[in-house]
């Protein structure tokens, strides 16, 4: 039996899925390549095409014997959201329910998901626990909020079994070299901050310095892609073992504001990377934290890689030998 990944070419999914071929698990990735690269496959059986496709779909069902399902295809970009947000609704929202509905007419019932902190919006405490109100402050994060709850009333009705994940903020590179992270156009912070140690941007610009926060800049919770994979085989085993529904954060549950990171990569790379403050990014949350507790204590997780220094060598080195990521 195989396990089906979608959006296994993309950064956290390729990362995925070379840990579960690591465990020994036979996989199958389904990838549309619209920001994912082949070349961050590492192994298992590839199958070109778009997840709200539902020919493709069934010809994978019914030609692989696929037990489980690990869904990571999905558009994940915060800004890009509140300006396009019948995109998100389209391949998150729709992409899910799709597929939903593929694995149900074809008897697969467990699914581990990609969820996200945007689901908590503003969080009403710090650190953001499970059972926290869940208020997005973005289309990004209310779709995703909306692929939880479909998947927890299909339970109910389709013995559908789903384990969501909300990750906080991804970062860092696979140990052997061999993947990393590659968007284009690259959003995230720390890639951009690298980009400039690579002197291949000039500036790192700061979105905002008026936020309640120590120091005027948002703060964030950032979290080792390794990690996060391997959480997803433990949540994988958490289903097989006990067959039940459950939402986990996964962050390192220590928050560091946008001008610390800049802070950090200035001394882990040896580059001045200049910075300069433009207005706030529209749906920014000011603060966003994990509790991660109950991911370690249910599916025995345990993050290796937690300094945030750790991280941002780990980014580094990938950006240092990939300046152009996988093109080269
Ligand atoms: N990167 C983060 O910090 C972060 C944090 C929280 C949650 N997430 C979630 O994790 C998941 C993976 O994020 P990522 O950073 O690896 O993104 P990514 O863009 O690198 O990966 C997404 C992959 O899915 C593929 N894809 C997208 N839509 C598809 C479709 N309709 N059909 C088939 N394939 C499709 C893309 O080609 C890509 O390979 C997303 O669901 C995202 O929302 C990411
Ligand atoms: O050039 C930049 C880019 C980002 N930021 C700030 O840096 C922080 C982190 O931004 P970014 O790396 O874009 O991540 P987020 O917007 O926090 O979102 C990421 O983390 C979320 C979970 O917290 C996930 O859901 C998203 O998919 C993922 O993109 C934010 O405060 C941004 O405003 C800047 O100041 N300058």
């Amino acid at each position: 039996m195989a396990v089906l990944v979608t959006g296994g070419a993309g950064y956290i999914g390729s990362h995925t899925v070379a840990e579960l071929l690591r465990q020994g698990e036979q996989v199958v990735v389904i990838d549309n390549l619209s920001t994912g690269h082949k070349k961050a496959i590492v192994g298992g059986t590839f199958y070109q095409g778009d997840i709200r496709d539902r020919h493709v779909l069934d010809a994978i069902f019914r030609k692989e014997e696929i037990e489980a399902v690990i869904h990571f295809a999905a558009s994940s970009l915060v800004g890009e959201s509140v300006l396009e947000p019948l995109k998100y609704y389209d391949n998150n929202l729709l992409g899910a329910y799709t597929l939903l509905r593929a694995m149900i007419d074809h008897g697969v019932k467990k699914i581990v998901c990609s969820s996200t902190a945007a689901t908590y919006g503003e969080p009403k405490r710090i650190p953001v626990q499970e059972g926290d109100p869940t208020e997005p402050t973005n289309p990004y994060g209310e779709t995703k909020l909306a692929m939880e709850h479909m998947f927890r009333w299909c339970e109910r009705a389709y013995g559908v079994r789903s384990i969501s994940l909300r990750y906080f903020n991804a970062a860092g590179a696979h140990p052997d070299g061999m993947i990393g992270e590659d968007h284009r156009p690259e959003s995230h912070l720390i890639p951009l901050i690298l980009q400039v140690a690579l002197d291949q941007r000039s500036l790192i610009q700061i979105f905002g310095d008026d936020f309640p926060t120590q120091d005027g800049t948002c703060m964030r919770d950032y979290v080792h892609v390794m990690d996060l994979a391997k959480a997803h085989w433990l949540a994988l085993q958490h289903l097989r073992k006990h067959n039940r529904s459950e939402v986990y954060n996964l962050g390192s549950d220590i928050g560091f504001s946008v001008r610390e990171v800049v802070e950090k990569a200035r001394l882990i790379t040896g580059h001045p990377i200049p910075a300069s403050v433009s207005p706030r990014r529209e749906g920014d949350p000011a603060i966003i934290i994990a509790s991660s507790g109950k991911a370690r204590n249910e599916l025995l997780w345990k993050p290796a890689y937690t300094r945030l220094e750790t991280i941002i060598e780990s980014a580094w080195n990938w950006h240092k030998s990939h300046p152009n990521g996988y093109s080269e």
